[in-house]
Formats: C-alpha cells, sequence, structure tokens
C-alpha cells in the first residue's frame, strides 16, 4: 500500500482529514457570510495551498474566482530562509477586489506578511487571510489571520499540501515528519 509507505516517514497524525473538511465547512459558512453580495477573489499560495484551496473553494455555495500566486521561501530545507520570492503572478487586476489568500500555514508569518502588503499595494477593495494552520511559537512576524483552522506546536509538518523536497503532500491528514527523515 502507498498509504502504509508513506505513514512509515511519520511519527504523529496532529490533525486528521475529517477535522480538516469540518473545520474548512465551518470557515465557508462565515466566509459566505461575510461576503455576501460580493465578487470575492481567492488567491492561492502555489504549491502548499492547492489541498486548502480546492477543498475551500467547493464548500462554498456562493460564486468565487480563483487565481494563484507562487511564492517561495523554503527551498528544500525545514527552515525559511526570510526572502520571499515570486515565482508566478496573478492574472487578475485586483484594483477594488475584495481578496482572500488562501494558505496551508504561517509558521514565521514572512510569507503572509510580506503577500498581504504586497497585494494590498496593488489597490485591492480587502485583502484578508485564510491559513489552515498555524505555529504560534515560531512566529517571528504578526499575521492577522481572519479565517484559521488550527493552531499547532512548532515542529515541521507535512501532509495536505505541506512538504518536505516536494514529497508528502498527497498525504491526507497532517503530521509531524519523522526527523530520521531530514537528520
Ligand atoms: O510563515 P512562513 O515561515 O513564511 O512559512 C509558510 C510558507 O512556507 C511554505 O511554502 P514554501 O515556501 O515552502 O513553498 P510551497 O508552498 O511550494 O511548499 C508554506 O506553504 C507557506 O507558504
Ligand atoms: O512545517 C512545515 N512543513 C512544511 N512546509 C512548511 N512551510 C513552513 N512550515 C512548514
Ligand atoms: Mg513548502
Amino acid at each position: 500500500m502507498h498509504a502504509t509507505e508513506i505513514e512509515a516517514d511519520l511519527t504523529e497524525v496532529l490533525v486528521t482529514e475529517q477535522q480538516i473538511h469540518g473545520k474548512l465547512a465551518e470557515l465557508a459558512r462565515r466566509i459566505e457570510e461575510d461576503y455576501a453580495g460580493r465578487d470575492l477573489l481567492l488567491v492561492g499560495v502555489l504549491k502548499g495551498a492547492v489541498m486548502v484551496m480546492a477543498d475551500l473553494a467547493r464548500e462554498l455555495g456562493s460564486h468565487i474566482a480563483m487565481d494563484w500566486m507562487a511564492v517561495s521561501s523554503y527551498g528544500a530545507g525545514t527552515t525559511s530562509s526570510g526572502v520571499v520570492r515570486i515565482l508566478k503572478d496573478l492574472d487578475t487586476d485586483l484594483a477594488g477586489r475584495d481578496v482572500l489568500i488562501v494558505e496551508d500555514i504561517i509558521d514565521s508569518g514572512l510569507t503572509l506578511s510580506w503577500l498581504q502588503a504586497n497585494l494590498r499595494s496593488r489597490g485591492a477593495a480587502s485583502v484578508e487571510i485564510c491559513a489552515l494552520l498555524r505555529k504560534p511559537d515560531a512566529a517571528k512576524v504578526d499575521v492577522d489571520v481572519k479565517y484559521l483552522g488550527f493552531d499547532i506546536p512548532n515542529r515541521f509538518v507535512v501532509g495536505y499540501g505541506l512538504d518536505y523536497a516536494e514529497r508528502y503532500r498527497n498525504l491526507r491528514d497532517v503530521a509531524i515528519l519523522a526527523p530520521h527523515v531530514y537528520s
């Protein structure tokens, strides 16, 4: 079984697929209410946010548009370099738009604080953040997250979009990666 091959590299499941889907349904109800009658643009941050975006968007019963940005600050390691690079920019003009950035995780906060400021500078009407996970003990900068899934301990996690060296994104749960895999 492929699942077993991945599971051998994990120490502990932190958030199950079921918990994730339950939480995204809750957040979707709040988002529908908060943005009722508005023209919401979801901006997914490649590649980590692909699973959150796909599941959150399908929970929403209202019209939305989706666009994608690719930024990277981690490379192949387990700590942020602090330097955010745009690898792929949006196709959408943000002037006057209500934007919700969709992310998998707030770790140091460097990616999202940079991204929120960058998108605000493009003349959006609003730029809010939805993130599935946050590590409060890893924060280097404060990020004002409007829709948050779960606070988790300061451990390197994988799954549900989150990778280590591009692997484990396809794991359905969020789990702690066993240190023997990367040390
Ligand atoms: O709060 P921070 O410390 O900035 O970390 C969070 C960011 O790091 C990861 O992306 P990464 O740059 O690894 O790219 P990826 O999404 O393609 O995996 C993650 O998906 C977030 O975007
Ligand atoms: O804990 C993490 N795991 C995978 N990617 C990440 N990017 C920031 N933090 C993490
Ligand atoms: Mg990553």
